[in-house]
């Protein structure tokens, strides 16, 4: 994926899918608190990988040690044959890890467009003097970084917006051009840290959209943190549940939602007792958060 500057958004023609990304026994120890208790998931090449959990339940700092945030206490994270744990989040992010934050990270006076170009500043090869001594080939550079950029902002509807202040834009838009920020890194893996929190209905179908798209057409793997458990349903190929820092249940969506452990986490112990009962119980229901879900709908996937 790195490579790819040519005209369309999806990868090159017989691109090698991207490496797993192997989480083993991470356990993560703030003073006396123990965020994550040994967390292992395997993240497939190309799949949507959901982490779900009640508040608390240790899904930011996962993403934090993933994207090297975070130093683990122990444990492994490896992207192929790299490990992960004890580099920098921009060493990370040069292996070919983008990611986006829960509260927007826009620069509050530069375009859609400048702030595009910053995810490409980890491919760019042109050093300052070149680029000062506008060399051709740094001008050729910058310009195939800027068809680039409009490439993906088409992908991911930003294009009407390029020349428009990042910040001035509606929230849901905003929170677009993080993820068509990280996309211009051209990540293997792509960690979300709820990207539809706080959108209205329409902005999160678009987003949703956009985010299957990442995975059909880019071939990217995404790692998914998300309260919205209808928009994970639908989309994730797996899911992992972390309760308390520990993982509760792994596995694709329709086996977790029925998951009395995982029913248990999100609604208490007298609606795990009805799934194990099923009896007037729905199985299909999708569990709902402790709090902090803005919409629940209870599709599964097809
Ligand atoms: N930098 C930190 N210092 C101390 N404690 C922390 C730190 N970051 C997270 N924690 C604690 O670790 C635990 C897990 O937090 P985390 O933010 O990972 O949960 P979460 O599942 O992402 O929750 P939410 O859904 O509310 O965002 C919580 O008890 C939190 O207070």
């Amino acid at each position: 994926m790195s490579t790819q500057t040519e005209s369309a958004a999806g990868p090159p023609a017989g691109a090698p899918a991207p490496p797993a990304l192997a989480v083993r026994e991470l356990t993560v120890r703030f003073a006396g608190l123990l965020a994550l208790d040994s967390v292992s998931f395997t993240v497939e090449p190309g799949s949507l990988h959901a982490l779900i959990g009640p508040n608390g339940a240790g899904k930011s700092t996962t993403l934090n040690v993933l994207s090297g945030v975070y130093r683990a206490t122990s444990g492994s994270v490896r992207l192929g044959g790299e490990e992960l744990t004890g580099r920098s989040p921009h060493e990370i992010a040069r292996l070919g890890v983008a990611r986006t934050f829960q509260n927007l990270a826009v620069s509050p006076y530069a375009t859609v467009a400048d702030t595009l170009l910053l995810g490409r500043h980890r491919l760019t090869r042109t050093g300052f003097l070149a680029a000062g001594l506008r060399l051709p080939s740094a001008a050729r550079e910058a310009a195939r970084h800027r068809e680039r950029v409009v490439e993906i902002a088409e992908f991911t509807g930003l294009a009407p917006y390029l020349d428009r202040p990042a910040a001035a834009l509606p929230y849901g838009l905003r929170k677009l051009v993080e993820l068509g920020r990280a996309l211009c890194m051209e990540p293997e893996v792509l960690l979300l840290d709820e990207p539809v929190a706080g959108m209205t209905s329409d902005e999160r179908r678009r987003t949703a959209s956009v985010i299957a798209r990442v995975r059909e057409s880019l071939g990217i793997s995404i790692v998914l943190v998300e309260h919205d458990m209808g928009m994970v349903m639908r989309l994730a190929d797996a899911v992992t549940v972390l309760d308390f820092g520990r993982c509760i249940a792994d596995g694709p969506p329709a086996v977790v939602q029925s998951d009395p452990d995982v029913i248990r986490a999100y609604l208490g112990a007298e609606a795990a007792e009805d799934s194990e009962n099923p009896e007037g119980a729905g199985s299909e229901e999708v569990p709902q958060p402790r709090d902090g879900a803005e919409e629940t709908t209870k599709e599964v996937r097809s």
